[in-house]
Parts: C-alpha cells; structure tokens; sequence
C-alpha cells in the first residue's frame, strides 16, 4: 500500500521533493506529487506556478537540480525516447503538429514512431476517430490551416495513437470553447477508463477539468499547496483563494 496515495498499485508517476529552475531561478521547490496509477489527476494553478515545468521535467525536457522521478516505482532519469518506450506520451501546451501536412500524414508519422504499421496501424487509427470524431471532418487539410482548437484535437490524436499507459497533457482546454473541451475531455476520459490510462491534466479551466478528473493538485510558486478530491475544491471561495 503506497502511503501517500492510499493505492495498492505503485504510483504511474511520483516525484519527491523534485527542485529546478532556469538560470539560478528557483521554478520548482521541493515539490512532492503522485499520479496514482488508473486515474486523472488535475493540476491546476496560477500562471507561472511551474506546471508546464514539471511536466517538461516528468518527459526528460528539462533537468532536477534535487529530488527524484518514479515511473511505476522504479527511479528513473527521464528522456524523451525512453519516455515514449516506456508508454509515456506528452502533448505540449500550444499546436504540436506538423502544420505543412495534412492531418492524415501528422498521423502517419505519429504511427511510424510508433512502429505501428498495417492492420495494426489501422485499428488503431479507427480506434482514435472513434474516439475524436470530429478529426474526420479536416483528415485531408493541412494542419496550419486547422484552428487551435483543431491543431489540439490532432495533437491529442496522435498521442493517443501509440495507446499511452500515461498521458501528459498540457492545457488541453486552450483555444478550445468549454463546450468543445468538454467534448473532447469526455471520450478520452472513457477511453483512459477502458485502458487503465494514467493521465496528468494540467488545466486552468477547472470546472470542465475536474468534471473528468478523480483528483485535483493546485500549485502555487512551484510548490504543492493542496491535494485531494475535486469535490473538496467545491466550494468557490476556497479554489480561488489558493490562486
Ligand atoms: N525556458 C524557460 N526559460 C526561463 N524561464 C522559464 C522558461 N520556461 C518557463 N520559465 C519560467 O518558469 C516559471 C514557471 O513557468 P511554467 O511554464 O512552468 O508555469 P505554468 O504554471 O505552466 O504557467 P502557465 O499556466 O502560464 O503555462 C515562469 O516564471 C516562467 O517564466
């Protein structure tokens, strides 16, 4: 039994007392988190809190100066390729496409990183439009030509082509109208509950976010300041007075 999750199950990811900054600038400050194993974990917090930090530092794009990363209870020192071996994916904040190319080859390269090919290959996209119908409506265009909103949809699609066991997502909402973030966060929520999936949401936009979320994380000033329940975050007055 995890002592700080309550889960049998090591965390999918941990951090303890995790410290990094830029230039001598201090980000992160002996930061303690668990993403437990199976759930969505919502982390939410003011602009410049160190969110985007730590998920960089989570996928290797980005070093410790103290502390230690676990992947499902093992130390690790994380890279990128490792990462993505391991069946981490991250979507970075903004358009992580390819913008010359038509949707359909953004997916095409995200398959061949994934040494996914034929039947395999196919299932695999069915399974995502499945998921994110609405990507059928712009396959063929160039995905600089799509709106952010769009490009996010893509971005998230191709992430979820390899069938990650951990996802990274960095403000996923952006670009997106709460109604279209809401139809987007539903299936993937029902997709990470049929796969067991382990999802990292970093969100400002907390109403829809802790709707497909099973725990909530604030930050401020690269510090953790609470961790619990979203139904612990109900009342209004208390969330804003963490930000
Ligand atoms: N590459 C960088 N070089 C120098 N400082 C950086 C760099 N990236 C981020 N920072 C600084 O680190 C701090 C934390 O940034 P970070 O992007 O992690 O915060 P965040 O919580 O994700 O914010 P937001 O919600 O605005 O995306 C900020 O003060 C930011 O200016």
């Amino acid at each position: 039994m995890n002592a700080v999750t309550g889960h049998a199950a090591p965390p999918a990811l941990e951090v303890r007392g995790l410290t990094s900054g830029y230039g001598g600038r201090e980000v992160l400050s002996a930061l303690d988190l668990a993403l437990p194993q199976g759930e969505v974990l919502c982390l939410v917090g003011h602009n410049g809190a160190g969110k985007s930090t730590l998920l960089k530092l989570l996928f290797g794009l980005h070093q410790a100066s103290a502390g230690t990363i676990h992947l499902r209870g093992r130390t690790i020192q994380p890279r990128p390729d490792a990462m993505a071996r391991e069946g981490v994916a991250y979507v970075p904040e903004g358009r992580g496409v390819f913008p010359g190319l038509p949707v359909r080859d953004n997916f095409a390269l995200a398959l061949w990183s994934a040494r996914l090919q034929g039947a395999e290959a196919e299932a695999r996209t069915e399974e995502v439009l499945t998921v994110l119908p609405r990507i059928r409506e712009f396959w063929t265009r160039r995905a600089g030509q799509l709106s952010g909103g769009q490009q996010q949809m893509v971005s998230i699609g191709r992430a979820l082509l390899s069938r990650p066991s951990i996802l990274l997502l960095d403000e996923p909402s952006i670009g997106l109208a709460p109604k279209t973030f809401q139809d987007l966060m539903a299936p993937i929520r029902a997709l990470q509950q049929k796969l067991d999936m382990s999802i990292l949401l970093v969100e400002q936009n907390v109403g829809e976010a802790f709707a497909a979320s099973d725990r909530v994380a604030v930050m401020k000033s690269g510090r953790m300041i609470f961790n619990g329940v979203p139904a612990d975050l109900s009342d209004h007055a208390r969330l804003m007075e963490m930000f």
